[in-house]
């Protein structure tokens, strides 16, 4: 039998949202810390809600390009997962997998073929895959923008690396998603949202059960 989807819920900021995730049924809960984003959360929120997730669901903080103090800071926190979602060379996600002891995920950003070549340089050093949008020139933040991506990029990839899939997907499109690129597993954030950093329950409930049944 294959494996069941993982479905990944980011940008959760306040445990009632966190609650109504658990709820309906995702596997992983994504809190950002990186100022820049509408989903930025503080060192000692995150705390509250990695305790308040824990033996629920599993926990990912996500990064941008971090100093070894913030890995540290992180680390102590007990999440199940750190994502690097910045410029991360391969080098420095070992050196971080290294320092924090943590599972990682590194996303990598597809906008060419030569993107999608760039998985292999990190498949020895991060634990997971996440292939996301390319975000455009000039955009402050390097996800969580509600871009899309040619899919089809992905058939370049070599069939037995479990990826997930993220980068502008909605509750309307997910199943189309999973149906097309057959991934490991998908990650949503903008598009379960009612404004920028706002999650809207009916949009992950309904995100979480297209994924569900296409899956
Ligand atoms: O959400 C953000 O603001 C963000 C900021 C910096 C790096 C990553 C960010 N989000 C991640 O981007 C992908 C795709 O998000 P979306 O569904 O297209 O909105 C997802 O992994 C988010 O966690």
């Amino acid at each position: 039998m294959a494996d069941p989807l993982i479905i990944k819920i980011c940008g959760i900021k306040t445990p009632e949202m966190l609650d109504v995730t658990i709820a309906a049924g995702a596997d992983m809960v994504g809190f950002m810390h990186f100022p820049r984003s509408p989903r930025h959360v503080s060192i000692e929120d995150i705390a509250t809600l990695i305790s308040a997730a824990r033996g629920r669901v599993e926990t990912c903080v996500v990064l941008v390009n971090p100093d070894n103090s913030t890995v540290a800071e992180v680390a102590a926190l007990g999440p199940d997962w750190i994502q690097l979602h910045g410029p991360e060379t391969p080098h420095r996600v070992a050196a971080i997998r290294a320092e924090a002891g943590v599972e990682i995920m590194k996303a990598v950003p597809i906008g060419s073929a030569e993107d999608v070549a760039q998985v292999t340089g990190f498949l020895e050093v991060a634990d997971r895959i996440l292939v996301d949008a390319k975000p455009p020139k000039g955009a402050d933040r390097p996800g969580g923008l509600g871009e899309t991506f040619d899919w089809s990029l992905l058939k370049a990839l070599d069939p037995s690396i479990p990826f997930m899939l993220s980068g502008g997907l909605t509750p309307q499109t997910v199943a189309d998603a999973i149906t097309t690129v057959r991934p490991f597993g998908v990650d949503v954030s903008s598009g379960v949202e009612s404004a920028p950093g706002v999650k809207d329950k009916r949009l992950v409930e309904a995100f979480i059960r297209n994924a569900r049944a296409a899956g």
